[in-house]
């Protein structure tokens, strides 16, 4: 056990995001792992979250904070299906709330319901918005559908020229699945080409009735994905393009903080609050068990600081299988999400990434390159240097 983590809880920030509306959206996308969730709440048919609730919420959070920065992060479901004026309610109660601290705000959408009114709010109020796409109109629409089956790529593609429009900061939200795995560069081009500067994108790897889903990205292809993308940005994109996995590659390479949980040692510093109230150790974790209480009857602190949930943080890394454990990558990969620890190791012992032969691949591919960068970073410069020397050929004449 590493006491530090229990010794410093306050270390890092409170975050907790929360769903001013629960299970419910406008689109219903195949792989979605949140709509299911209306099973969890069946009398209550809304899903909207109170203002009662909203207000507790928000003085709680700010109350727990320990750092003068605060972030709200605003999900669903579909967040735009609450009203501007909701928003607007929040914005009065964090000012109210908010003590002089900075506050930020960003939201997830799938960017179909955005129009000129919610750019103009957002830009007022400096949101941040990220915005889902799963790469050009052939990989988005395989999936991301309407409640009659129809396609949704035009409706985002208009809500992105909205916010450019607008001038409103904006991020794409990827993810990688059995169909759009097979088109790496054309998912990266198309970012590229809509000029969306940071890209984050995660891999689905889902359960139904105890079984991979279909649309489940294959752990070889995972990794090929990933090494094409690193390829291209690696030679041309370096300080240009911010690629989530890459920048947090490069910073477990160099012994920093990867910045995104599934990549670090530990995590649980990400909880979430549910329309009513609920509140759960992850988003990804949204079942009874995992349920560290309610905001009516306990304090975001209480619960985030809670033993159930310094647990689930440390069994990130305490509950890797011996193979991860003595894993010559470990310290890059720290086993990714617990969430996709469905499959055995080589000995029969539970609890392996499904993605793991991906996730090995990758790490060894961009061994020598991250090398080079951290080099770089040691020596005080740049590891968007690194694009100079491939073009000198360089560095392929030391891997
Ligand atoms: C559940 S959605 C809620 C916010 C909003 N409705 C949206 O689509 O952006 C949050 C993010 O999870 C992604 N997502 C949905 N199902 C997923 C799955 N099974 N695995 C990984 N990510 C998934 C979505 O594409 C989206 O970027
Ligand atoms: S838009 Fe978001 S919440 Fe709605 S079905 Fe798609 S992934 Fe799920
Ligand atoms: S369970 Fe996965 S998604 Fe949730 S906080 Fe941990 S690493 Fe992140
Ligand atoms: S590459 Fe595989 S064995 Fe190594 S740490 Fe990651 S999941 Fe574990």
């Amino acid at each position: 056990m590493n006491n530090t983590t229990y010794a410093t809880p306050f270390a890092k920030p409170l975050y907790v995001m929360l769903k001013p509306i629960g299970a419910a959206c406008n689109l219903r996308c195949k792989y979605c792992y949140y709509l299911e969730k209306k099973e969890l709440y069946p009398d209550d048919k809304r899903y909207v979250m109170s203002d009662e609730l909203l207000e507790k919420f928000i003085k709680d959070y700010l109350e727990s904070q320990t750092m003068p920065q605060v972030l709200f992060t605003w999900h669903g479901g579909e967040a735009l299906m609450r009203n501007i004026s909701f928003y607007k309610k929040a914005l009065e109660l964090q000012k109210k709330y908010g003590r002089g601290r900075q506050i930020d705000n960003s939201i997830q959408t799938n960017g179909t319901l955005l129009t000129d009114d919610w750019c103009r709010f957002f830009k007022d109020n400096n949101f941040l918005v990220g915005i889902s796409i799963d790469g050009p109109q052939h990989c988005h629409d395989k999936y991301r559908k309407g409640v009659n089956n129809e396609p949704s790529f035009y409706k985002v593609m208009k809500g992105l020229s909205l916010l450019k429009k607008h001038g409103v900061e904006y991020n794409a939200m990827g993810v990688v699945n059995d169909y759009n795995v097979d088109y790496p560069l054309e998912f990266y081009n198309f970012f590229k080409s809509i000029d969306c500067r940071f890209i984050q994108f995660s891999p689905i790897v889902e359960r139904i009735n105890g079984e991979p889903a279909s649309w489940n990205v294959p752990a070889a292809g995972w990794g090929d994905f990933l090494i094409a993308i690193f390829n291209e940005w690696v030679r041309n994109d370096v300080g240009q393009f911010y690629i989530q996995y890459f920048d947090s590659t490069l910073a477990n390479w160099v012994g920093a903080d990867p910045g995104v949980c599934t990549l670090a040692k530990y995590c649980g510093h990400a909880g979430v609050m549910e329309f009513n109230g609920d509140v759960y150790s992850c988003d990804h974790f949204v079942y009874p068990k995992y349920k560290l209480g309610n905001i009516k009857t306990h304090t975001l602190t209480e619960m985030m600081y809670s033993p159930q949930q310094m647990r689930f943080g440390q069994d990130k890394y305490d509950k890797l299988p011996r193979q991860c454990k003595e894993c010559d990558v470990l310290f890059a990969c720290h086993g990714e999400c617990p969430k996709n620890r469905i499959i055995k190791t080589k000995d029969g012992e539970e609890g392996l990434n499904y993605l793991c032969e991906g996730y090995y691949k990758f790490y060894k591919h961009v061994a020598p390159y991250m090398d080079f960068m951290k080099k770089e970073l040691d020596n005080k410069r740049p590891p968007a240097n690194i694009m100079q020397y491939l073009k000198e050929n360089r560095i392929d004449a030391m891997i």
